[in-house]
């Protein structure tokens, strides 16, 4: 299994690459990417843990060399929101990052499952869609925004609320990535039950954790470590669904859904990626209500990918 990480030396890429070099299977190899210099220092660095992965650092001239016969990429390269920002200020300057990220992957390695974790995702994965059907290699089984931190995060505040342990704790998120388009179904947690008061806050909470993170670091960036922490699990995921273990991970993909081009649903992994997108199942009134309200905004941030492409 060779694995990718495009943004490696990030304050995501790093995390990411430490879980990702103790916790791949023997015998893999990750490849580190980044056009910031210090990105063979961080490859070096991980290669004295003592697992058996391989860890290559590259910078910034040499991403096709990166990409050669990769399985997965994960894409963390791009500039992080401050506060005052919403991830849609990203869009200026991290749409041209990974238009050029995508290009060189469609050249190096068509056939690599890709996870996009630059934001804004609800409008970087359209771009790379459209990037790679310009290529003329774009497979939808192939391509996920991740959006497990907000998986993550819905779990960990169920849990702290409820006083239970959140490993037995399982949230769907569907939607998008960003403020209202990220829509949590707690009415779907098994063996809880919220009153209504509990339900509009906690829902406010998920959908604005990534700016509460990014005002208490104060200008300093935004979720570097959880974020590590979300995508290693999705990769992990991806590695157990092409070793033909049965997986299911909720991520944002291209559906056939009359929801939006994409957006975050269930989805059973296989070798081949996308095996199955599954039902997120029967909304509450509240849950119905917030979807419909927040659909249009997801398909504008979706055509505005599209157009950066394909009016270019
Ligand atoms: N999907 C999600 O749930 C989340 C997404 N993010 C997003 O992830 C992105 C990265 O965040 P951080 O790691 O905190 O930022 P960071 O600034 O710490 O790291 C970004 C890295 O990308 C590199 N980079 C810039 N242009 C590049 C290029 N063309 N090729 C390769 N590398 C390049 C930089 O040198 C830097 O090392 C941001 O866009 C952020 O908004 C952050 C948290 C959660
Ligand atoms: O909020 C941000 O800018 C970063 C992000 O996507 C998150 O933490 O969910």
């Amino acid at each position: 299994m060779k694995v990718a990480v495009l943004g490696a030396a990030g304050g995501i890429g790093q995390a990411l690459s430490l879980l990702l070099k103790t916790q791949l299977p023997a015998g893999s190899e990750l490849s580190l990417y980044d056009v910031a210099p210090v990105v063979p220092g961080v490859a070096v660095d991980l290669s004295h843990i003592p697992t058996d992965v391989k860890v290559k650092g590259f910078g910034k001239d040499d991403l096709n060399t990166a990409l050669q016969g990769c399985d997965i990429v994960l894409i963390p390269a791009g500039v992080p929101r401050k506060p005052g920002m919403d991830r849609s200020d990203l869009f200026n300057i991290n749409a041209g990052i990974v238009r050029n990220l995508v290009d060189a992957i469609a050249d190096n390695c068509p056939k690599a499952c890709i996870g996009i974790i630059t934001n804004p995702v609800n409008t970087t994965v359209a771009i790379a869609a459209e990037a790679l059907k310009a290529k003329g290699v774009y497979d939808k089984n192939k391509l996920f925004g991740v959006t497990t931190l907000d998986v993550i995060r819905a779990e960990t505040f169920v849990a702290e609320l409820k006083g239970l342990n959140p490993a037995n704790v399982h949230v769907p998120v569907i939607g998008g990535h960003s403020g209202t388009t990220i829509l949590p179904l707690l009415s779907q947690v098994e063996g809880v039950e919220f009153s209504d008061e509990e339900v509009a806050s906690l829902t406010h909470r998920i959908q604005n954790a990534g700016t509460e993170v990014v005002e208490a670091k104060a200008g300093g960036g935004s979720a570097t470590l959880s974020m590590g922490q979300a995508a290693a699990r999705f990769c992990l995921s991806l590695v157990a669904a092409m070793r033909g273990e049965n997986v299911v991970e909720y991520t944002y993909v291209e559906t056939n859904s009359d929801d939006a081009r994409f957006f975050a649903h269930p989805v059973r992994l296989s070798a081949n990626g996308v095996e199955e997108i599954l039902s997120y199942g029967k909304l509450s009134a509240f849950e119905q209500k917030a979807k419909e309200d927040m659909l249009g905004g997801l398909r504008g941030d979706i055509q505005l990918g599209e157009d950066f492409v394909n009016k270019a």
